[in-house]
């Protein structure tokens, strides 16, 4: 195990790519920004040189709004590289059928066939242009991706404090920022209180960086290149977008949007492709793996044509709309569009995706980690029981604070519950905010702030000078102040969890304000009452004092000894509402829960029995922090089926759980806030965390963000991904056996000697259909809510099963059979090849097309039971596909273009009876998978 769970390299293969890109960086940032000249200049020079105070911020609003004309928001934005028309014109030359296709055009116009030169010349020009239409709308909704999740941050301008989007920075401004929090802009910090920053998304150093106000001496930088600072060198200044990973301090914003160095390196960040998902590579595969294929039967096609004595031109321009036509080269692009599209789809119903391939992942969880503050709860504390062991000396003995706002509880006062609330008043970061009218900060210290007035009591951190903090984090689990009275006499103030406290406190405060000696017995009350409390699904803090002689020296972690307990506040934190129904449905649907917890045991296992976690034996369902250490990766992995709770838990025992989970093959998605959950999320399949109420660094570690921090979007995720994949699979069967049904044909026909039943222009036109609209729009169809009834996938499960390959193959065979019927039924009554018969086949063919498109809407249900208008997007697609078929036969022009002509209604009308064959079997097979429940009805095995 590592000390420090930050730092653990979480993945080789990014770690590799990542290496690259910061060569390139590093050269960038060689480039001097404003924060190398800052960085060299004293607290008092910077505020000087930008016309600020470290206290109030920037004078007035007016100089605040002149500064943001001159500098411009604190945005990044990124540039459109190529013109539309540029990009449109490229994709005819990079695809090589387009190329062929061109040639064959051209080939025809030499040799007189004006007519095929102008209909291949318009097909082209049509296939080309919905293939660019798509994979514009592709890049697009991916960029929408981008803008979802904005930043903001605590400015102080004026002289007031206030939360907002990090935009509206600039230079001058003096701005806030604590654990867990995302930089806003490049800063020079004035202000630092153990703090330390994590900057490996610039520097790509994993260890935080210790930072301070002290000034840069330049002199000793005189060996650098030109002098310069190395960037990760320059320690009083604070990067725009890196992460606070400890403490908390005050900056003064000296560079902003692009003038900053992670502008710089966005810059060239955006020009760089993103990964392809896992998803997106196993299409481009079987997209090569089909072309390959089909090639070689093309080849064969062309080559048999040939020696049976066809033209060959003709034969050229069948194989290769037929290449255009069998190689799905829309495939990629549909799945990115249906991605990209559910993604927003996501967004709309409050979970923002911010990895493309977690879609894919999210229909597999079969383990969900859920840290309980902030995430099963709202984190939003009150205190509400208040415990002195002096006034009280009994654990049923509590003075409850529930008792409204404005209620009067002056009479309680005892010195030990005074000193009590007086430590929760020092040790305590929570400012006011004039313009929000309420307090920001941590939601603990906010809580007891706000029962200061109850007592008639006020806020006296002005009063003292705070000289020391030990700041709180997850894994120290306490918090300690240390000030100087006006007296100069100097106190520390400690609170934190009891289990942490109680072992160094060696005396108490009574009732009466005078310090007496821990008895064993008096330990074991507390012990008891704290117990009792945390019970209640209270989340209990301890609070404890010392005074020091007026030693100068530095405090330190473990020198804290010797302390006086003064008393215990519970604090309320109900579970949000929708918590309890969400993971009902989550433990129906196969996915075991776990929560992992920072509080303590019996709070965690109050909150849990409220929120229908299982716990039937505490014994054996929950495990603490303690008890962890002691564990060996194997033996967590033995025990972890049957718990459920993991309470006390550090960052550190976090991450081991999801690992030692992920190492027996549990697909993890892990939902927390805090930066205490960072690494866990980071380290599972899907890091989930709360967009309002959450951290910064959280929601940078995670690959979804919940934007109505609910965590019962977490099924509305899982939901869509599942449904997601389905529709993949939908649209794949539809354009497999419709490219399969193509290839067929012309095989079938060449390998009989019969003339071609479909010509080159008909061929392309039955591509735009496949690879178009009619296919996309199949990658919209709603999710079916059933989805979540079933088993999760396994992660190694094909998105082509052999189900999806056998329904294929039939729904081909059927479109294969039904079309050499009609062209054969039409040939033998003339026994010639006229433009009458090739129009039938066509038709017949196109009419398949679009019933086998509905078909596959739904793998299992009936179209019947899924509805005929639910999807508008493939009504519209497939009614515009057959008013265009329409066209194709009655419209003079088209008619010379396609080689049609008009059909009768009797026609058309005999075709959709041959045509609906292929649904009416379909609707049998799921009707008859239904019936008999098999496995094939979940299309997934089960895990
Ligand atoms: N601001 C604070 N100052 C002092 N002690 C605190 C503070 N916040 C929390 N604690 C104590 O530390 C304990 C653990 O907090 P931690 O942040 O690790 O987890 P958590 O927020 O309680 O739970 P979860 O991991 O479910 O979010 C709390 O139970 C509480 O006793
Ligand atoms: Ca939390």
């Amino acid at each position: 195990m590592s000390a420090n769970p930050f730092d653990q390299p979480l993945n080789d293969e990014t770690a590799d790519q990542e290496r690259e890109l910061l060569d390139a960086t590093a050269k960038i940032l060689s480039i001097p920004t404003s924060s190398l000249e800052y960085c060299t200049l004293s607290v008092d020079e910077t505020l000087r040189k930008l016309e600020t105070n470290g206290t109030t911020g920037l004078p007035t609003v007016a100089e605040a709004s002149r500064r943001k004309l001159t500098y411009g928001p604190n945005e990044i934005e990124i540039e459109e590289d190529e013109s539309l028309w540029k990009k449109f014109l490229s994709s005819f030359v990079e695809d090589r059928l387009i190329l062929l296709l061109i040639g064959s055009a051209v080939v025809s116009f030499f040799m007189g066939n004006i007519d095929d030169a102008i209909s291949i010349t318009l097909a082209i020009f049509i296939v080309v242009s919905v293939g660019f239409i798509q994979e514009y709308r592709s890049e697009k909704s991916l960029e929408a991706l981008n803008k979802l999740v904005p930043a903001e941050c605590h400015l102080i301008r004026c002289g007031q404090e206030s939360h907002v989007l990090a935009s509206n920075l600039v230079p001058g401004d003096l701005v806030h920022f604590r654990i867990g929090d995302r930089i806003p802009a490049d800063l020079r910090i004035i202000e630092a209180v153990d703090l330390s920053i994590d900057e490996s998304n610039l520097t790509g150093e994993c260890e935080p960086v210790h930072k301070s106000s002290q000034a840069i001496n330049k002199e000793s930088f005189n060996d650098q290149p030109n002098s310069i600072i190395p960037i990760s060198d320059r320690t009083s200044i604070a990067y725009m977008g890196t992460l606070v990973k400890e403490g908390h301090g005050k900056g003064i914003v000296v560079g902003t949007g692009k003038n900053t160095s992670f502008g710089a390196v966005f810059d060239m960040m955006s020009n760089i492709e993103k990964p392809k998902t896992p998803l997106q590579l196993s299409m481009d595969k079987l997209g090569k793996d089909l072309s390959l294929f089909s090639f070689g039967v093309i080849g064969l096609i062309c080559f048999v044509g040939i020696l049976q004595g066809r033209s060959w031109l003709e034969m050229f321009q069948i194989s290769v709309s037929l290449a255009v036509a069998a190689i799905p080269e829309g495939l990629p692009i549909i799945v990115t569009v249906t991605l990209a599209l559910g993604v927003l789809r996501m967004a709309k119903r409050k979970a923002i995706v911010r990895r493309l391939p977690s879609v894919e992942t999210l229909g597999s969880v079969n383990v969900i980690c859920s840290d309980k503050t902030g995430t099963l709860t709202s984190n939003h504390m009150t205190a509400s029981k208040i415990w002195c062991l002096g006034s009280m000396d009994n654990k049923s003995n509590v003075l409850s604070l529930d008792k409204g706002k404005n209620s009067n509880l002056k009479n309680y006062l005892t010195d030990d519950v005074r000193e009590t609330l007086i430590i929760g008043n020092m040790c305590n970061n929570a400012s006011f905010s004039a313009e929000h009218g309420n307090y920001l900060g941590n939601p603990t210290d906010i809580a007891l702030l706000e029962q200061l007035p109850k007592f008639n009591m006020k806020d006296i951190r002005h009063t003292v000078k705070k000289v020391q903090e030990i700041p709180f984090n997850s894994k120290r689990k306490f918090m300690a102040t240390k000030v100087v009275n006006p007296d100069g006499v100097y106190t520390l103030y400690v609170k934190g969890a009891f289990e942490k406290m109680l072992g160094h406190c060696s005396h108490y405060l009574n009732e009466k304000g005078k310090n007496e000696k821990l008895t064993a017995t008096q330990r074991e009350t507390i012990i008891e009452a704290a117990n009792a409390l945390a019970s209640e699904g209270l989340r209990t803090l301890a609070f404890a004092k010392q005074l020091l002689p007026d030693s100068p020296t530095l405090l330190t972690e473990d020198s804290i000894d010797d302390l006086i307990f003064t008393g215990l506040i519970g604090m309320n934190d109900p579970p949000r509402t929708t918590v309890k129904p969400a993971i009902e449905q989550l433990l129906q649907g196969g996915v075991h829960v776990i929560m992992i917890t920072g509080d303590s045991e019996n709070t965690a296992v109050n909150i849990a029995r409220q929120i229908g976690i299982p716990v039937i034996d505490p014994k054996l369902s929950v495990l603490s922090g303690d008890r962890l250490n002691e564990m060996t990766e194997d033996q967590l992995a033995n025990v972890i089926d049957h718990v459920n709770i993991f309470a006390r838990a550090t960052p550190e025992h976090k991450l081991n759980i999801v690992k030692a989970l992920r190492k027996r093959g549990d697909v993890v998605a892990m939902t927390g806030d805090g930066v205490n959950d960072a690494p866990a999320l980071k380290l599972a399949d899907i890091g989930v965390s709360m967009g309002r109420m959450g951290t910064d660094v959280a929601k940078e570690a995670s690959d979804m963000v919940l934007t109505d921090d609910d965590f019962s979007t977490i099924l509305t995720a899982i939901e869509e991904g599942k449904g997601i994949f389905n529709n993949i699979q939908n649209f794949l069967t539809f354009q497999l056996s419709t490219s399969i049904a193509a290839l067929s044909l012309i095989a079938l026909s060449t390998a009989f000697k019969l003339p071609n039943p479909l010509n080159a222009m008909q061929i392309l036109w039955i591509n735009i259909l496949m690879d178009g609209p009619p296919a996309q729009s199949l990658g919209v169809e709603p999710v079916d809510h059933e989805v979540m009834k079933r088993p999760p996938r396994k992660r190694s499960d094909k998105i082509l099963t052999s189900s999806v390959l056998k329904r294929l193959v039939g729904t081909a065979t059927c479109i294969i059979l039904g079309t050499v019927y009609i062209f054969v039924k039409e040939m033998a009554e003339d026994g010639v090849v006229t433009a009458r018969d090739t129009t039938m086949t066509f038709t017949c063919f196109v009419f398949f097309d679009m019933f086998n498109a509905l078909a596959c809407r739904h793998n299992t249900k009936s179209i019947f039971e899924v509805g005929f208008f639910v999807n508008k997007m493939f009504n519209l697609a497939v009614g515009l596909s057959l008013l265009g078929q329409m066209c194709a036969i009655y419209i003079p022009f088209f008619q010379s273009v396609f080689k049609t002509e008009s059909l009768s209604l009797g026609d058309l009308l005999f075709l959709l009876l041959i045509s609906s064959s292929v649904f009416i079997f379909d609707e049998i097979r799921k009707y008859w998978i239904r019936r008999n429940d098999t496995d094939d009805a979940l299309y997934y095995s089960i895990v």
